[in-house]
């Protein structure tokens, strides 16, 4: 029995929403995903009780709702199944998975592949003294979270101030982190006077569910109450049919069963199917999702889809599925808009940093800088500069050094979003403006 509920019929005809949940390190993101679960009736009962009591046992009570993702990730760690690829929590009007659960080594990474599928983020950042400041600083992870959810074109985002019992629910601390975080966030782009701001603790429960009693001077609504507030994304559902691979399973019994979320397009049971860059041509048998068997899969809707035709070795994370009349653009060049966040000295031409777009990491290589922009107004402020350097913004073209499929943003946004990643760190931000095709053959 897994820790985490599965959604029943009635959740999942609720429209559905993706949540990235963002911010720096031990500010609160696990604790406050727990919570959420476990406030939407999305924990399993039983399970949760041995959590309480093995936190009690070690006098760590505060711990519990973060072991919900710990316990998940053990049981994903040990045997994946379809259904346990995907956890979600329902409000009143949505469905909400949360993609990629928070807590990994590697979060920024998990952050791109997630942020290019997210509706929404919710940004958790600590009212502990300290914690904050070192949240968006400069190292801060807030900081580069909101960087990269702006550049990959994420823009409703919820700021939930945690840990308020720390500070003794104090006002001015709330406020005094609205205005630092605000002046942050007009510097990267948003309007902070239209994203919400609410002070909560996840550890008590406070503003998650129910008003808190501890905080009567904030008068906005809960942290649920926000959720529900969100606007569904537009759903390209005329658009041609595109679902990167985010993972790939033999099962037994069923054979190839493929993993991904479907950004355009519909995809019906019985459609021939391909496989880009690889040009695998094959035939989907079943679509499966929380468990569910689905006739069609529209844009949003994560599924695992059975296949016949090809083997498991035929795809990888990172590869895009389409339908025949119109495969996936696999590009031999792209030219891009980039924002350059973090670099120790200047990019060149022949900078080969690794591209992380939709579910594909590829290295891709700087061919020619074009001209460099004025961040705020997007005017021309030089042609053909020389090198780059933190903070620009510039037209580029760039090569992918293996075969890749993405589209112009302009077209599909989940798969013309990217992020450059260069030892560890994320060095810029982009969209893709052309294509190059690469000349592929499709076998049928
Ligand atoms: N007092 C108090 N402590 C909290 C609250 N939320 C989280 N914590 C504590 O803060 C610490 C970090 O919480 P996590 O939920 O693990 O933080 P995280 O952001 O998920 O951290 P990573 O997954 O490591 O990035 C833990 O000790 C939690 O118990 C809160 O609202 N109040």
């Amino acid at each position: 029995m897994s820790i985490v509920k599965q959604p029943q019929a009635d959740a999942l005809k609720k429209p559905h929403l993706n949540l990235a949940v963002v911010g720096h390190i031990d500010n609160g993101k696990s604790t406050l995903t727990g919570r959420l679960l476990l406030e939407t009736g999305y924990v399993d009962e039983k399970g949760f009780k041995e959590i309480e009591e093995e936190a009690k046992k070690l006098g760590k009570e505060d711990f519990k709702y973060a072991w919900i993702l710990d316990r998940l990730k053990e049981e994903r760690e040990r045997g994946i199944t379809i259904d346990a690829m995907h956890v979600g929590f329902e409000t009143s009007k949505y469905f909400f998975t949360i993609i990629d659960l928070p807590g990994h080594r590697d979060f920024v990474k998990n952050m791109i592949v997630g942020a290019s599928q997210a509706d929404a983020a919710l940004l958790v950042v600590s009212a502990r003294p300290g914690e904050f400041e070192a949240a968006i600083g400069p190292q801060g992870q807030a900081r580069e979270h909101l960087f990269l959810l702006k550049t990959l074109g994420v823009n409703q985002l919820i700021v939930a101030v945690n840990k308020m019992d720390v500070v003794n629910f104090d006002q001015k601390r709330f406020e005094q982190i609205k205005n630092d975080l605000g002046k942050l966030m007009r510097l990267l782009g948003y309007d902070p006077t239209k994203v919400p701001f609410i002070p909560v603790s996840a550890v008590t429960g406070d503003n998650i569910k129910s008003k808190s009693t501890n905080m009567s001077w904030y008068n906005g609504p809960t942290l649920l109450e926000l959720l529900d507030a969100l606007q569904p994304p537009p759903r390209l559902t005329d658009k041609p049919l595109r679902m990167p691979v985010q993972d790939v399973f033999s099962v037994t019994g069923a054979g190839t069963v493929i993993v991904g979320r479907v950004e355009s397009g519909v995809l019906k049971n019985g459609d021939r199917i391909v496989v880009m860059p690889s040009a695998k041509v094959g035939d989907v048998r079943s679509i499966e999702t929380h468990h569910m068997k689905l006739d069609d899969a529209k844009p949003g809707d994560n599924v695992g889809i059975n296949v016949r035709g090809i083997d498991k070795n035929d795809v990888k994370r990172g590869d895009v599925i389409g339908q025949l009349n119109a495969p996936p653009t696999v590009a031999d060049e792209i030219v891009a808009r980039v924002v350059i966040l973090e670099h120790p000295t200047a990019i060149g031409v022949g900078y080969t940093p690794v591209m992380h777009v939709h579910t594909a990491t590829v290295p891709t290589q700087f061919i020619e800088l074009i001209s460099k922009l004025d961040p705020r107004t997007g005017q021309t402020v030089e042609q053909k500069p020389q090198f780059l350097k933190k903070g620009d913004v510039a037209i580029v073209r760039m090569k992918p050094l293996k075969p890749v499929v993405v589209e112009k943003y302009s077209d599909m946004p989940a798969l013309g979003r990217f992020a450059l990643r260069d030892m560890g760190r994320t060095v810029a931000a982009g969209q893709i403006i052309e294509i190059k095709p690469a000349k592929v053959e499709i076998k049928t």
